[in-house]
């Protein structure tokens, strides 16, 4: 049976990709394409079971209120996230605890390997350092990427009992050593012609290790989208990040 499927954010830079990739997958219909101004109520009128949300974080909340509040599975990359949204969204999942949620920082493979290398790398490493790089339309810095991977990163050094960097900056401009991100530097670069790119530079005497990816094209994040679709309805409740979904 094939699962009647949503793209909210249609005419953007990456929901206009969903679109197509929707429309090809055998097993997904595209049953509604809504963009700014839709009636949300087009999503029940066409029985969509699961929606793929990817807006802008001033519209994310209300899109998945609705949504989980009429029995839609959701799918999102949206960026924006902080703990307080978090605890909303379970709120939400808590009304409806058999409807699945991905919230997915980046759906790109390759973007999220890079973030579980660096994951893994760091509680070799005194010094880490991030710098994400992205088009000169991007409304969010950091890059929700950079956030959740400067999240792992803290993460790990705790665990593994790392005391928290130093910064030995006494003299100097505000803003010049980045975003302090669970104190991990992420430093925010917008430029035209630019997608989405990130580097984690690892540090210690005498050696350097830098985890790349670059996301070329908007379809580098379709692969990530359709599995998502397809794991989050067998999937109740948050599932964040797309790590969860593949077999790593
Ligand atoms: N997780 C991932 O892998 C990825 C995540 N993203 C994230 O996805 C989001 C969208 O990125 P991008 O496509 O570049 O942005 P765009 O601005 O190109 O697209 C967003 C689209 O959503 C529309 N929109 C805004 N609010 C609503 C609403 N309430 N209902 C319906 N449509 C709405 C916008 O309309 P209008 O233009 O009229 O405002 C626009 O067409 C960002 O948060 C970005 O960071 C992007 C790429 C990959
Ligand atoms: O806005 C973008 O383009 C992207 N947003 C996501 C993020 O903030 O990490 C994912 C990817 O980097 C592209």
């Amino acid at each position: 049976m094939t699962l009647r499927v949503a793209v909210i954010g249609a005419r953007g830079r990456i929901g206009s990709e969903a679109v197509k990739a929707v429309g090809a997958a055998p097993d997904l219909e595209l049953v509604a394409t809504l963009g700014r101004g839709s009636e949300l109520s087009e999503l029940t009128d066409a029985g969509v079971q699961v929606a793929v949300e990817l807006t802008h974080p001033d519209s994310v909340m209300g899109n998945l209120d609705h949504c989980l509040s009429h029995g839609i599975h959701v799918v999102t990359g949206t960026t924006g996230w902080t703990e307080e949204r978090l605890a909303t969204v379970r709120g939400l999942l808590a009304a409806a605890p058999e409807l699945g949620l991905l919230i997915a920082p980046n759906f790109s493979i390759g973007a999220v390997l890079g973030m579980k290398f660096a994951q893994a790398a760091a509680k070799y490493f005194e010094s880490v350092e991030v710098v994400e790089l992205h088009h000169d339309h991007k409304a969010d810095a950091p890059s929700g990427t950079a956030t959740r991977t400067a999240q792992l990163i803290a993460a790990a050094r705790a665990e593994a009992g790392r005391a928290p960097q130093q910064d030995p900056t006494t003299h100097g401009l505000p803003g010049a050593r980045g975003a302090d991100v669970d104190g991990v530097p992420v430093h925010s670069v917008r430029l035209r012609g630019l997608l989405a790119h990130q580097q984690v530079m690892f540090g210690d005497d005498g050696e350097t290790l830098t985890i790349r990816h670059d996301s070329l094209h908007h379809s580098s994040f379709m692969p990530g989208i359709l599995l998502g679709v397809r794991k989050v309805v067998e999937t109740p409740g948050l599932t964040l990040g797309l790590e969860h979904f593949l077999d790593l």
